[in-house]
């Protein structure tokens, strides 16, 4: 998927909603826990809710994991159900990668070309070699950690050094990558007032913005300060969607919650656009 492809989604949707598919045995409605996999049943009910009033899917990695070799057959069935039924939907792997080059270019090969995801998150701590491995595929995007919405962000991302916050050189070098036409970014919903600076510095990317919902961020402060002539906004909210309900009505909650956000994002685009 290109990122006018992605702009033109946002377009016909009037959304910029990314639900985020953070599932846990431990939260799913009881009923789910017949099934042979538990974790597939609810992500696949969370998707069929979902996918006109969205742009996007977070799997999040991590709630995969959790459960081993089981967990990452689990994480499988959701990217390919995805695939097949809704290709027009940009697929993220939260998975928060990065490493030595050659270790970078196998996470990159796991997320593209065996999941065939179209983007993963990852840290840029360790540098260019072990960011451009992930950029080396055509029509996939790698969504580089800038300023993240958790309140350790403030423990290294926004110390100055050689006279500008670190997120900020962050932005900046990356921008100077091999192939940095597929990167984006991570910017918290929890940073709003950070997004006009950013803008500045990467005024044509995607931004992935996670933190509404569960977190606190304000979804009009994002899009006054984050948005740019396309939009190129994806927000995202996971638990606030998802686990709007445990009980058998699960799926039709989460229906309500997206729609919820699906109207608040019209009703601001016409105002601002
Ligand atoms: O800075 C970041 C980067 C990633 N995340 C991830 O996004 C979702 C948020 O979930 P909510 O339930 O909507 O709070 C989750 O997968 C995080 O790992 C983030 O929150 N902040």
């Amino acid at each position: 998927m290109t990122t006018t492809q992605l702009s033109e989604q946002i377009r016909l949707k009037k959304s910029f909603l990314c639900v985020g598919l953070d599932v846990d045995l431990e939260k799913i409605p009881s009923h789910l826990m017949q099934e042979e996999d538990a974790l597939f049943a609810f992500a696949k009910a969370i998707i069929d809710a979902t996918h006109d009033l969205c742009v996007a899917y977070k799997p999040n990695t991590a709630f995969f994991e959790a459960y081993g070799v089981k967990g990452w057959k689990s994480l499988e069935k959701t990217i390919n159900y995805l695939n097949e039924n809704y290709p027009n939907h940009f697929t993220i792997a939260d998975a928060k990668r990065g490493d030595i080059g050659n270790t970078s270019s196998r996470y990159a090969k796991a997320f593209f070309e065996d999941l065939n995801f179209n983007s993963v998150t990852i840290a840029p701590y360790m540098g260019k070699d072990s960011v451009e491995p992930f950029l080396e595929f055509e029509g996939k995007f790698a969504i580089l950690l800038a300023l993240t919405s958790n309140a350790g962000a403030f423990d290294f991302q926004t110390l100055t050094t050689d006279g500008q916050p670190l997120y900020q050189q962050v932005l900046k070098t990356a921008s100077q990558y091999k192939n940095a036409n597929r990167l984006m970014y991570v910017v918290g919903a929890t940073k709003a007032e950070y997004l006009t600076e950013i803008r500045q510095i990467v005024p044509d990317s995607f931004l992935l913005v996670p933190g509404v919902g569960a977190q606190g961020g304000n979804l009009k402060e994002v899009l006054e300060h984050g948005a740019n002539d396309q939009v190129g906004l994806l927000v995202n909210s996971s638990r606030g969607i998802i686990y709007a309900s445990n009980g058998k009505d699960f799926a039709s909650a989460a229906r309500a919650k997206a729609m919820e956000m699906q109207q608040q994002m019209n009703h601001l685009l016409n105002l601002i656009f």
